[in-house]
């Protein structure tokens, strides 16, 4: 917050600006992975650079939920209270499927 401060940028900071450069942001993880599934040592080649791009991300969320009144911790908790209901252990452990299609699992 002190960073954009300084620079007085927070008039370029709309809530739909923010929302375009989160993206674009997140678009430069993806990038990283665009024709390579790294791990291991490929993984790691790229690591400071990954980490650059995840504080990027970061930073413009950030910004979103503060001048939103996000308060981002509580946001995740109570999303995450949503994510219990939908994907209950007894059906969705071991499984990536999409909660619309755990309902009614095993009754085949
Ligand atoms: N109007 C702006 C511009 C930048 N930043 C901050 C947030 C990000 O942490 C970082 C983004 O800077 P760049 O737009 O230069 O993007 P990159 O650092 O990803 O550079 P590049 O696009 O060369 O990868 O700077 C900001 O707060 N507000």
């Amino acid at each position: 917050m002190q960073f954009r401060t300084e620079r007085d940028w927070q008039q370029f900071h709309s809530p739909r600006n923010l929302a375009i450069s989160l993206s674009l942001e997140a678009g430069e993880v993806l990038e990283l992975f665009q024709w390579e599934d790294r791990r291991g040592e490929a993984l790691d080649k790229i690591m400071p650079q990954l980490r650059d791009e995840v504080a990027d991300v970061a930073t413009y969320l950030t910004y979103l939920c503060a001048d939103l009144g996000i308060d981002l911790e509580a946001a995740v908790r109570e999303k995450m209270v949503q994510n219990r209901r939908k994907y209950p252990v007894e059906l969705s452990k071991g499984s990536a499927k999409k909660y619309t299609e755990l309902q009614g699992e095993g009754e085949a």
